[in-house]
């Protein structure tokens, strides 16, 4: 069983930590050789990010409301077990409502046609427009399972149950306050 230390403590080994008077733990992930062929390879901004940004190989106008498969000029060949998510860019979103449609985009290992971004402007008003070389959205490269489903009568139980899609509330509990919750199927009353 791990030691429960007191809030103070931690509070006092974060700011050890900023002032470098200790070393926060590194913890550095094992990297994966992707091959590649690309027009502008994906780069990653910051050590520590988990998404590369990929570029857009187009021009275009995203009218509001407007959506665009949108080309990256890139192409990998990813190593079996392992999957790639194209997921949207935090900044385009929040600045002008440029999202994803399918975020995130699932890149099959065995995919070796070039990458491209279903953008959409959800924008009411304004347009987008997009330049060669633009970076429009992000790929994060990941391991992933593949599961044998195995058919049973029955589940185990769990302590969710079937309890979802909401069925938690938005605030939070033990403050004496209502949750804004509906109740649905496995809800406790
Ligand atoms: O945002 C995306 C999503 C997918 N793809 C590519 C890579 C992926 O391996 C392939 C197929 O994607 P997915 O399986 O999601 O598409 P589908 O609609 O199920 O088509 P398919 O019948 O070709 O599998 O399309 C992209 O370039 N960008």
């Amino acid at each position: 069983m791990g030691l429960v230390r007191p809030r103070v403590f931690h509070d006092i080994q974060a700011w050890l930590y900023s002032i470098r008077l200790l070393h926060y733990p590194r913890h550095v992930a094992e990297s994966v050789e992707v091959l590649i062929t690309a027009s502008i390879v994906p780069r990653y901004a910051h050590p520590g990010d988990a998404g590369a940004d990929l570029h857009s190989a187009e021009e275009l106008v995203l009218a509001p409301g407007e959506r665009a498969l949108v080309g990256t000029g890139v192409s990998i060949a990813l190593p079996d077990g392992y999957a790639a998510f194209v997921v949207p860019r935090s900044g385009l979103a929040a600045k002008h409502g440029i999202t994803i449609v399918n975020s995130p985009g699932t890149v099959d290992a065995g995919y070796r046609g070039e990458i491209k971004v279903s953008l959409l402007n959800t924008d009411q008003t304004e347009s987008f427009a997009i330049a060669v070389g633009d970076r429009i959205a992000q790929i994060i490269v990941t391991p992933v399972s593949r599961a044998a489903f195995i058919p049973v009568d029955r589940l185990p139980d769990s302590q969710r149950g079937e309890g979802g899609f909401g069925s938690t509330g938005v605030r939070e509990t033990g403050t004496g306050r209502q949750t804004a919750g509906s109740p649905m199927s496995g809800d406790t009353p």
